[in-house]
C-alpha cells in the first residue's frame, strides 16, 4: 500500500480503530485526570523502544546492502580486468610474432652479415614486405629496422627510409650492450609532431656468428589501447590503465595528460602484485585521483605489464544511497506516526476502556503500516537489485561482445555447463537458455580438436592445476570456423576431487588469421606470392628425403636478362609487373608437384620432381626460356628480356641442398656466360673454375690498395704526318703470383663485382698525372667502362682530376664502347655532353663491332671513331674490309669527326688506311703497349722512323 495514502492519519487510524474510537480532543475540552496505570507505563516504553528500534534495524540493513554493493562491484572490476588482461597480451603477442617472421625471413634470405644485411634491409623490396607484415595490426604506428650503430635502415613509414638514428634510446642502448636482453620495451616516447604515445618493442637482430647486426623495433601505438580501454570502461566512474612493471604509466582511460610517461605511485593493489598475489581486488584511495575506488589489478606476461581497473566507490554506491535515503524516509514517517499514536493516546488517557482497544487496534494499524512499509521497501529493493543486476550484466555482455569474449561453469559432478546466450553462440551453439549437458556444450568442437582438448582437460585435473589454457575450433550453425581460447580454473574438494570448472572463452579467429597472414608472409615472396628461399630450402629437403628412397629431381635456377635495364630505365613499377608476370609464366608450365621460387631480386628456382632423364630437365628448361623470351606488356611498353638457365641433377650432382643449389648457380653462371637465354647443367669443373674465379676475385679486391695495378701506354700516330698524336692508355695488374695479367682478363669481373669504379678513378688519375708532364699537344686516352657512366659520379671524378693535375682538358680523350651508348640513353648522353662541355674529347672505341653504331654516330658528336683491329687485320685478305674503311671515314668526314685505326701490325695495312683516308693509326707497326717509362725512348725512336721515312719519300 502506498505511503501517502497515510498522510491522512487520523481518518486513517479512524478507519482502522472503527467509527465508536475516539482519537483525539477539541481545544478547550479539559483532560481528566488520573493516576498512571502499570499497563499504561509499558504502552509508552513499548512505544518509545519501537520508535527507537525502527531506525536501527534500518541501519543494520543498509549496511548489509552497502557491504553486498561493494562486492558486487569487486566481482565485476575483477572479471573486467581480467578479460583486459586476455586482450592486451593478444595484442602484444601479434607484435612478438611479426618480430620471429621478420628475424626468420632475415635468416631466411642470408643477410645476417653486416653488409649484406645493410643492402637488404635498405631494399625497396624489404620496406615493401615490412609494410605488407605491419599491414595486419592496427595497433602499430611503424615497424623499422636499424644497423648495429642505430642507423634505420628501413621504416614502414616512408621509403627510401628516413635519416634517423635510434642510438640514443633507452631500447637501442640495452639491446646494443649485450646479449642480457633479447628484446625490450622503451619508454613510453612522445611524437613530436603529432604529441601521440608510443612504445616501442625492439628485438636484437644477430649476424651468422653472434654479433649484433641490428635491431627491429615495432612502435605501439598507446591510443589504440586507450581506445580499446574507452570502449571497455562503461562509465565516468570507472578507470583502466596500463602500467609497465615499473610504474610508468602508459595508457589511462578517462586520459590523464599530465601524468602518462611518468612514474606514479604505485597503490596497494600494485604492491599486492609485486608481493605474488595473481590478481587482487580491493578498496582503496586511488594514487592517481585521491578517490576511493574499488581496484583490481593483473600482470600480462609478455612483455611484463600492469593493468589496473577500478571504479569508483561513490558510482557503485549510486542506487544504494538512493535506497537508503527511501528507506529513512519510511522509518522517519513511522516513527513520526508512533510519536502521533502515543500523543493521542495520552489525550485519551481518561478513557482507559477504551484506550485498550484502541491499543490493540493502533498496534494492529502500526502491525499494519509496518508491514506495509516494509513489503514497499523489499519490493524497492528488489527492484533496485534486479535494475543493478541488469545493469551489471549489460555491462558484462557489452565488454563480452567487444572482446568476443564469454564465460561458463561446468559442474563436474552433474556434468552440466551454464552460461548466457552470448558464451552459447561463441561456443557455436543456437540462441537458447538454461544449462546443457556438457556432451552438448562440447559438440560444435571440431573432431579432429576434440582428443587434445579432452587431454589437455584431463592433464589439468590430474596434475591439480588449477587454470588451465586450451584451444580448439568450432563450426558455427552457418558453416563458419572458428577459433576459441579458453581459460578455465577448476575448483577441487578438499581430497581433490575437481568438482567445477569457471571459465572464460575468447574468440581469437582473427588472432589466428593474423597470424596464419604473417607465417604465409615469412614463407611467401610477396610481390609475385612465391615461395620464398626458406619456404624452397624445405622443399628441397622433402624433394631430398624422397630421393633417399629412389627417384631422381631436378634444381633449375633461373635469371632473368636484362632485368636491371627495365628496372633501372622504365622504374620500379615495371619492374615490378615484370617479376609478377614471369612468375605466372614460369608457373603455368610447371606440374603441380613441382615448386617455383622467387629466391630474391630476378632469381628464380625450379625443383622437377619425378624426372626420369636429363633431358626431362632439358626440356623444361627449354620451355621456360621460351616462354620468358616472348614479349611482354607492361602498362603500355613492350618489353623483350629472357632467361639463362643452370640445371643440377640429385642425386648425381649431390644430395645435400646447399650443394645442389650451389651446384645449379654454378650451372647458371656458366650459361650466362656462353651468352644469354642458355641453359647449362652442372658439370664437376665448373667448381674448379668458379672457384678460380673466386680466388681471383678475392686478389683483385686487394689488387688497388697492395699498389699491384700499372699503366702502359701505346702510341696513336697522325698519318699525314706520322707524328705521335697521344697515347692509349692500358692497364695491367702485376699479379704476386700469375705475372702480368691483361685486363681482358680481369676488368670483365672488376665490373661485375662493382670495383670499376674505384679501378677507373684510379686509372684516370694516373693517366692524367703522367700526361700532364708531356709536352703538349700530346694527348692521353683513357677507356671509361660502361659502369663507370651508371654511376653518374664521372663527370665529378673528371673534373677533380683535371683540377688537380693541371692537364689541359682538350688533352684528355675518352674512348668508350657501344656498351655505353645501349645503357640509358638519355642519362648517357647528358653525361657525353657535359663531358664535352668540359672540353674533353670523345672517341668511339671499338668501332664496328656492335649492330648498330652507325645511329650512335649520329646521336652523339663524337671527337674521333676507332676502329676496330678485326677491320685492318682482314684488309690484306678481303676487299669488304677495305670498302667498309672507306665507308666509314666518309661518313665520319661528312659529320666532321676523325678515324683512327687499330691494330696496324704491317706497312702494307699502313698504306692501305692512308690510301682510305684514315686521320691516324695505333698498332704493334709503331709500338707495342709500353710501361711510362718507356715513352720518352719510345717517343725518340718513332721521330727516329719519321724523318728516315720523309727522307725515303
Ligand atoms: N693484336 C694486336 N693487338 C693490339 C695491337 N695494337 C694494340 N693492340 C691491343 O688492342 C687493345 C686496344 O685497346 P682497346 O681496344 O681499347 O681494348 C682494351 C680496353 O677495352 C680494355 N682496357 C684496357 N685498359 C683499360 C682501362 O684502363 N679501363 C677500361 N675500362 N678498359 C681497359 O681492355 C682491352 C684490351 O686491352 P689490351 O689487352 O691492352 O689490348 C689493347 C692493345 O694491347 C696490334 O697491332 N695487334
Amino acid at each position: 500500500m502506498p505511503l501517502r495514502r497515510f498522510t491522512d492519519l487520523r481518518s486513517c487510524l479512524k478507519r482502522l480503530l472503527g467509527p465508536g474510537a475516539v482519537l483525539g480532543r477539541g481545544p478547550g475540552r479539559a483532560a481528566p485526570a488520573g493516576p498512571k496505570r502499570p499497563g499504561t507505563v509499558l504502552f509508552w516504553a513499548g512505544g518509545i523502544a519501537l520508535a527507537a528500534l525502527l531506525p536501527l534495524g534500518a541501519a543494520t540493513y543498509l549496511m548489509q546492502q552497502r557491504e553486498a554493493a561493494l562486492r558486487e562491484t569487486e566481482r565485476q572490476v575483477g572479471n573486467l580486468v581480467m578479460v583486459l588482461a586476455s586482450a592486451v597480451e593478444a595484442s602484444f603477442s601479434s607484435v612478438d610474432l611479426l618480430q620471429s617472421a621478420v628475424q626468420e625471413w632475415i635468416r631466411s634470405t642470408e643477410t645476417d652479415r653486416p653488409e649484406s644485411f645493410a643492402a637488404k634491409a635498405g631494399s625497396r623490396e624489404t620496406h615493401l614486405a615490412l609494410r605488407a607484415r605491419a599491414a595486419a595490426l592496427p595497433q602499430l604506428r611503424s615497424v623499422f629496422l636499424t644497423d648495429a650503430s642505430g642507423q634505420v635502415l628501413s621504416s614502414t613509414l616512408s621509403w627510401p627510409p628516413p635519416q634517423r638514428s635510434v642510438a640514443e634510446r633507452d631500447y637501442f642502448r640495452r639491446l646494443q650492450a649485450g646479449p642480457v636482453f633479447d628484446r625490450t620495451v622503451s619508454a613510453p616516447l612522445r611524437n613530436g609532431i603529432t604529441g601521440d604515445w608510443n612504445l616501442v618493442l625492439a628485438r636484437r637482430l644477430v649476424a651468422a656468428d653472434g654479433s649484433f647486426l641490428g635491431l627491429i623495433g615495432v612502435s605501439v601505438r598507446l591510443d589504440y589501447f586507450e581506445d580499446f580501454f574507452r570502449r571497455l570502461a562503461l562509465g565516468p566512474g570507472n578507470s583502466i590503465s596500463l602500467f609497465r612493471r615499473d610504474g610508468t604509466l602508459l595508457a589511462r582511460y578517462p586520459r590523464l595528460e599530465d601524468k602518462i610517461g611518468l612514474k606514479v605511485a604505485r597503490g596497494p593493489a600494485f604492491r599486492q602484485l609485486e608481493a605474488g598475489m595473481p590478481a587482487p581486488v580491493l578498496r582503496t584511495r586511488s594514487t592517481v585521483d585521491d578517490r576511493d575506488r574499488i581496484v583490481s589489478a593483473r600482470a600480462t606476461e609478455s612483455p611484463s605489464f600492469i593493468l589496473l581497473a577500478s571504479r569508483l566507490e561513490e558510482e557503485a554506491l549510486q542506487s544504494w544511497r538512493g535506497e537508503a535515503q527511501r528507506v529513512a524516509t519510511a522509518v522517519a514517517l513511522l516513527d513520526g506516526l508512533i510519536l502521533l499514536a502515543l500523543v493521542l493516546l495520552r489525550r485519551q488517557g481518561r478513557q482507559r476502556a477504551a484506550l485498550g482497544e484502541m491499543q490493540a487496534a493502533r498496534r494492529e494499524a502500526e502491525d499494519k503500516l509496518l508491514r506495509a512499509a516494509e513489503r514497499e521497501a523489499a519490493a524497492r529493493l528488489l527492484a533496485e537489485r534486479e535494475a543493478k543486476l541488469r545493469a551489471s550484466e549489460a555491462m558484462l555482455r557489452l565488454a563480452m561482445e567487444v572482446g568476443r569474449v564469454g564465460g561458463f561453469r561446468h559442474d563436474l559432478v552433474r556434468d552440466i555447463v551454464e552460461c548466457g546466450p552470448e558464451t552459447r553462440a561463441l561456443q557455436g551453439h543456437a540462441p537458447g537458455e538454461g544449462p546443457m549437458p556438457a556432451a552438448e556444450w562440447f559438440r560444435p568442437v571440431l573432431a579432429e580438436d576434440w582428443p587434445e582438448l579432452q587431454a589437455s582437460f584431463r592433464r589439468s585435473h590430474e596434475a591439480q592445476v588449477p587454470e588451465t589454457v586450451a584451444d580448439y575450433r568450432v563450426r558455427m550453425p552457418d558453416g563458419q570456423v572458428r577459433h576459441l581460447e579458453a581459460r578455465v580454473r577448476v575448483q577441487f574438494e578438499a581430497g581433490g576431487t575437481p568438482h567445477s570448472a569457471l571459465g572464460t572463452i575468447i574468440d581469437i579467429t582473427e588472432r589466428r588469421e593474423a597470424e596464419a597472414r604473417i607465417a604465409h608472409l615469412a614463407h611467401h615472396d610477396t610481390l609475385t606470392g612465391l615461395a620464398n628461399r626458406a619456404l624452397f630450402r624445405r622443399r628441397l629437403d622433402e624433394a631430398l628425403a624422397r630421393a633417399r628412397q629412389g627417384g631422381a629431381f631436378a634444381v633449375l635456377c633461373l635469371d632473368l636478362d636484362r632485368f636491371k635495364e627495365v628496372n633501372d630505365t622504365l622504374g620500379h613499377p615495371v619492374g615490378d609487373a615484370l617479376l609478377r608476370q614471369a612468375a605466372e609464366r614460369l608457373q603455368a608450365l610447371l606440374r603441380e608437384a613441382d615448386s617455383l621460387a622467387r629466391l630474391g631480386g630476378d632469381e628464380f628456382a625450379v625443383i622437377q620432381v619425378a624426372m626420369e632423364r636429363s633431358a626431362d630437365a632439358a626440356a623444361l628448361a627449354r620451355r621456360l626460356v621460351a616462354t620468358l623470351a616472348a614479349p611482354f606488356e607492361l602498362e603500355g611498353h613492350q618489353v623483350m628480356i629472357g632467361t639463362s638457365i643452370g640445371i643440377a641433377v640429385a642425386p648425381r650432382d649431390g644430395m645435400d641442398g646447399d650443394a645442389l643449389l650451389k651446384a645449379a648457380d654454378m650451372a647458371l653462371y656458366r650459361a650466362k656466360a656462353d651468352g644469354r637465354g642458355r641453359w647449362r647443367f652442372f658439370e664437376p669443373e665448373m667448381d674448379a673454375r668458379m672457384q678460380l674465379r673466386r680466388a681471383l676475385e678475392t686478389d683483385l679486391r686487394r689488387a688497388l690498395s697492395r699498389g699491384e695495378f700499372e699503366l702502359f701506354y701505346q702510341p696513336i700516330v697522325t698519318l699525314a704526318s706520322r707524328q705521335v698524336a697521344g697515347f692509349e692508355v692500358l692497364l695491367r695488374w702485376r699479379h704476386p703470383e700469375r705475372g702480368l695479367v691483361p685486363p681482358d682478363a680481369f676488368i670483365p669481373l672488376a665490373e661485375e663485382i662493382g670495383l670499376i669504379g674505384p679501378i677507373g678513378e684510379w686509372v684516370l688519375r694516373q693517366a692524367c698525372r703522367e700526361a700532364a708532364r708531356w709536352p703538349a699537344p700530346l694527348r692521353v686516352a683513357v677507356n671509361l667502362s660502361p659502369a663507370q657512366f651508371a654511376g653518374r659520379v664521372l663527370v665529378d671524378a673528371v673534373t677533380a682530376v683535371l683540377r688537380e693535375t693541371g692537364l689541359d682538358a682538350a688533352r684528355l680523350e675518352v674512348e668508350i664502347t657501344e656498351a655505353v651508348m645501349l645503357q640509358d640513353t638519355r642519362t648517357t648522353l647528358v653525361t657525353l655532353h657535359r663531358l664535352k662541355a668540359l672540353g674533353v674529347r670523345i672517341a668511339m672505341d671499338d668501332f664496328g663491332t656492335g649492330y648498330s653504331s652507325l645511329g650512335y654516330l649520329q646521336r652523339f658528336p663524337f671527337d674521333k671513331v676507332k676502329i676496330d683491329r678485326s677491320f685492318t687485320r682482314e684488309l690484306e685478305r678481303s676487299r669488304k674490309s677495305n670498302a667498309i674503311i672507306r665507308a666509314v671515314v666518309g661518313l665520319c668526314a661528312g659529320l666532321d669527326m676523325g678515324v683512327t685505326a687499330e691494330g696496324v701490325e704491317t706497312a702494307a695495312q699502313l698504306e692501305t688506311l692512308s690510301r682510305c683516308g684514315c686521320d691516324e693509326a695505333q698498332g704493334f707497326l709503331f709500338g707495342q703497349p709500353r710501361p711510362a717509362a718507356e715513352l720518352p725512348e719510345m717517343l725518340r725512336q718513332l721521330e727516329q722512323a719519321r724523318r728516315a721515312a720523309s727522307a725515303a719519300a
